[in-house]
């Protein structure tokens, strides 16, 4: 990833604010350079609001990319200058290669799996299946169910190294680089320990034997040891925070390009497969756990392991073959003995991360539907909600503090009292047996001699001690780091999960569902696991053939919902269609299965490509960024292929001229969902539709909060402008600008489409006309009745 900033010269010119220059078109968008504001230089507040107006410079034309392999370049606001980051899509083809490691089957699954080879029979494995599905549904996500199966076993494994094939995608990357400087200081800190070991026995040593200048000596050793150790310790944390930060960064980018493809799956994650709840979570805070924990237990692994064996290798100087044999048993046991009192700390990491995920989800809930709460005066319920799932989480984390308090116990027992009192006798040993230079049987029999006796053991003793207590140090390091890998385990398991679902909705690989066995034969069974519809882009029309409209449902056992039965229908350019029919019966689910958010189970779809339909949905969208990008959204400043004076006219049509000047011009950028009315909303997303005028416009109760005149005049604009018009409402005041009328909600979900008669504006209006005027006719029979009925109900005189 390239990140550098702006400098004078980079930049040319290019859409301001509100200023009237045209922007670049997408061809020309290959050379378009951002604004002259932005330098190298710290961009004054009112450049930066300028320069935040552009989001990215393109590299190449939509979906591909440069020789480099460079989309587009982000410009990020960084400490009051503009930094252009380099975004390198992952490649098709490496998402092919990975798709193996991702593809296998899931703890649950693999349950499945076993029970067939077990020889249990088919129905037994339905069974199996669905009470799983059961389970996932029940407990909000895959990665609760499998919470069971978390842990440092083999399956944590597999995932980790699938994993891994991101984190470090060659032996070339940049945190391979990290790796081998981390490992270097890893090494380096281990060589100043042991200079340090022995520069303590030689201090002691001189002080035992009251060398002043020896001591001193040591003193000056001890302080010039001090600065590379000190440099040492902070460079480790210093690479170990960078190297969490690359595999963050690989990690994130890499579930982005899924989550985002152009497939959507972001929506398919959320509505059509249950295994992953609050995918927020796992991206935001479950991938930068992840990062942290590899990452340092990389160090937390590395360095005592290092130190255990250099440490031991100098230790057996010291305390012989037979000492150093008894200290790897010690060892031994207290693994055993640590694994054994262990929790399951990856199940339950596992399940904090998926509270954590519900109790940030409840607030998220709370901060999208806020003025809707405010207007029911919802605090007090919502609160509860709010509680309770914070409460979820501090029972959950208050148990996790319980157990760990007898684990910490058995810790310290064994790492710091037990190991401390064998290292004592295992270093005490040569010298009590007189097996050691200066043990106290070979002490000469002058005062001198004797002294230097005394001081050489003390020498050896102080060494070896510093080197046992490195020792216990590192040997507690390297088994507390067994509770680390086992939280890793529980991270790990939630981010394979999530790329594995991500991964399977990439290539439309849905959770499937045996078919239930007590559905009769005539009765359908839509499972998401065996979509049969075939869907052809790049049609002229938009043609359905036999497509029934189906709510899917995932992890359900009875399959998805029929809310149209059979639809066929085919809309050529400038036949406009109205769809209409009580509330919840199909119709946007109608726009959701040709926008291709919902399968079409059965039959044929031909739709034009991407570029040329647009769907307006019920709820305005408003963006975040300029007013500018609220009306050629989804496309980025510098794909605007309008000028402003042409935007204007667009807003001129939707009757939102008067908002540019209100709100400061095209740049001007504001939280605009607070700023605009919801008619004002839906003008907008007309607007976006002129602005974009694709072939076909399918649009969801657009209009709703529009006065009838202001709705009659955008749907003008977009038919004159050549948009055939798919429009889903309940208003008949509408069908004057249709040709067309599809009824859903007839019996057994059945159909009609009918052509409307007179349905140019001109004679509908005089169709009109007639009836108001017929009806005119009879105000004066009417009169003359309320008369009758007035005096009739006068109290009589
Ligand atoms: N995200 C979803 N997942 C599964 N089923 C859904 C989903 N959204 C809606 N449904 C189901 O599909 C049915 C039809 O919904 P749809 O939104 O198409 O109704 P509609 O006819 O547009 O209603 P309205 O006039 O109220 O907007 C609903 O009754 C509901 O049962």
């Amino acid at each position: 990833m390239a990140n550098r900033t702006l400098r004078r010269g980079e930049a040319s010119s290019g859409g301001g604010g509100g200023g009237g220059g045209k922007s670049a078109s997408l061809s020309g968008a290959l050379s378009f350079e951002p604004s002259s504001l932005i330098y190298g230089k710290k961009l004054s507040e009112s450049e930066m609001e300028r320069a935040l107006e552009q989001l990215y410079i393109p590299r190449a034309e939509d979906g591909k990319v440069d020789a480099r392999g460079v989309s587009h370049q982000l410009l990020v606001p960084h400490r009051g200058r503009m930094s252009r980051v380099s975004i390198r899509p992952t490649k098709p083809s490496t998402f092919d290669a990975h798709w193996k490691y991702f593809s296998q089957a899931t703890p649950l699954a693999l349950n499945v799996k076993k029970s067939a080879q077990d020889g249990q029979d088919e129905k037994t494995v339905k069974d199996r299946k669905r009470a799983e599905a059961r389970e996932v549904r029940a407990q909000g996500g895959q990665a609760a169910a499998t919470a069971k199966k978390v842990g440092v076993n083999k399956e944590f494994f597999r995932q980790l190294k699938a994993i891994l094939r991101i984190l470090i995608p060659n032996t070339r990357c940049k945190e391979v680089i990290l790796l081998a400087l981390h490992t270097a200081f890893l090494i380096l800190r281990t060589y100043l320990s042991v200079l340090v070991a022995r520069l303590d026995g030689y201090i002691v040593k001189n002080l035992v034997t009251a060398n002043g200048r020896g001591f001193l000596r040591g003193l000056g050793l001890w302080f010039a040891l001090a600065v590379p150790s000190t440099y040492t310790n902070s460079m480790i944390r210093y690479l170990q925070s960078k190297l969490a930060i690359g595999f963050r960064t690989r990690l994130t980018r890499y579930a982005h390009d899924l989550y985002l493809s152009p497939k959507a799956n972001f929506y398919r994650i959320i509505n059509l497969d249950g295994r992953v709840e609050s995918a927020d979570q796992y991206i935001t805070t479950d991938i930068a756990r992840f990062c942290e924990t590899l990452s340092a237990l990389y160090s937390n692994i590395a360095k005592p392991t290092l130190d255990i064996i250099i440490f031991n290798y100098q230790l057996a100087n010291a305390i012989g073959g037979r000492g150093l044999f008894g200290l790897f048993i010690s060892y031994y046991l207290t693994g055993r003995i640590l694994r054994a009192a262990a929790p399951a700390f990856g199940k339950l990491a596992a399940i904090e991360a998926k509270l954590e995920g519900d109790f940030r989800g409840a607030h998220g809930r709370l901060i999208t539907n806020a003025e809707e709460v405010a207007f029911y005066n919802g605090s007090a319920i919502e609160e509860s909600i709010l509680n309770r799932a914070f409460k979820r989480l501090v029972k959950h984390v208050g148990s996790i503090y319980k157990v760990r308090v007898a684990y910490s116990m058995t810790e310290d027992f064994v790492l710091k009292y037990a190991w401390s009192a064998a290292g004592y006798g295992l270093i005490a040993m040569p010298y009590l047996t007189g097996n050691k230079a200066g043990s106290a049987d070979e002490g000469g029999s002058t005062a001198a001699s004797k002294d230097a006796g005394v001081a050489a053991r003390t020498q050896g003793y102080v060494g070896s001690r510093r080197l046992l207590l490195s020792v216990s140090d590192a040997g507690s390091r390297l088994m507390a780091s067994y509770k680390d890998l086992a939280e890793l385990a529980g991270f790990t398991s939630r981010i394979y999960v999530l790329l594995q679902v991500l991964h399977s909705l990439d290539r439309g690989h849905y959770q499937s569902l045996p078919r239930p066995d007590d559905l009769s034969a005539h009765q359908p069974f839509y499972d998401l696991g065996s979509i049969k519809g075939r869907v052809t882009r790049g049609s002229e029309d938009v043609e359905l053939s036999h497509v029934p409209i189906v709510a899917p449902a995932p992890g359900v056992e009875r399959g998805g919902e029929e809310l149209v039965k059979d639809l066929s229908l085919r809309v050529k350019p400038g036949m406009h269609v109205l769809i209409s029919g009580p509330n919840g019966v199909g119709k946007t689910a109608v726009a959701r299965v040709l926008a291709e958010l919902w399968p079409a189970f059965e039959g044929e779809m031909r739709v034009p490509d991407a570029k040329r339909t647009m769907f307006l949905p019920q709820k305005a969208y408003l963006t975040t960024g300029s007013l500018k990008e609220q009306i050629i959204y989804p496309h980025a400043v510098p794909q605007c292929s309008k000028t402003d004076a042409e935007l204007m006219e667009i807003l001129g049509a939707v009757h939102l001229a008067y908002v540019v000047e209100r709100e400061g011009g095209f740049g001007a950028r504001k939280t605009w969902t607070d700023v605009l009315s919801g008619g004002e909303r839906q003008r907008f997303a007309f607007a976006r539709l002129l602005y974009h005028a694709p072939r076909f416009g399918i649009l969801d109760e657009t209009s709703s909060a529009v006065s009838t005149d202001v709705e009659g005049l955008m749907y003008q604009a977009a038919k004159e402008r050549g948009i055939t018009l798919i429009t889903i409402s309940h208003r008949p005041s509408l069908m004057r600008y249709h040709t067309h009328l599809l009824h859903l909600g007839g019996e057994a979900n059945s159909w009609k489409l009918e052509e409307l008669e007179g349905s140019n504006e001109a004679l509908s209006f005089e169709e009109e006309i007639k009836q108001l005027k017929n009806q005119l006719r009879d105000v004066e029979k009417w009169e003359k009745r309320v008369e009758v009925i007035k005096k009739e109900l006068s109290p009589k005189a």
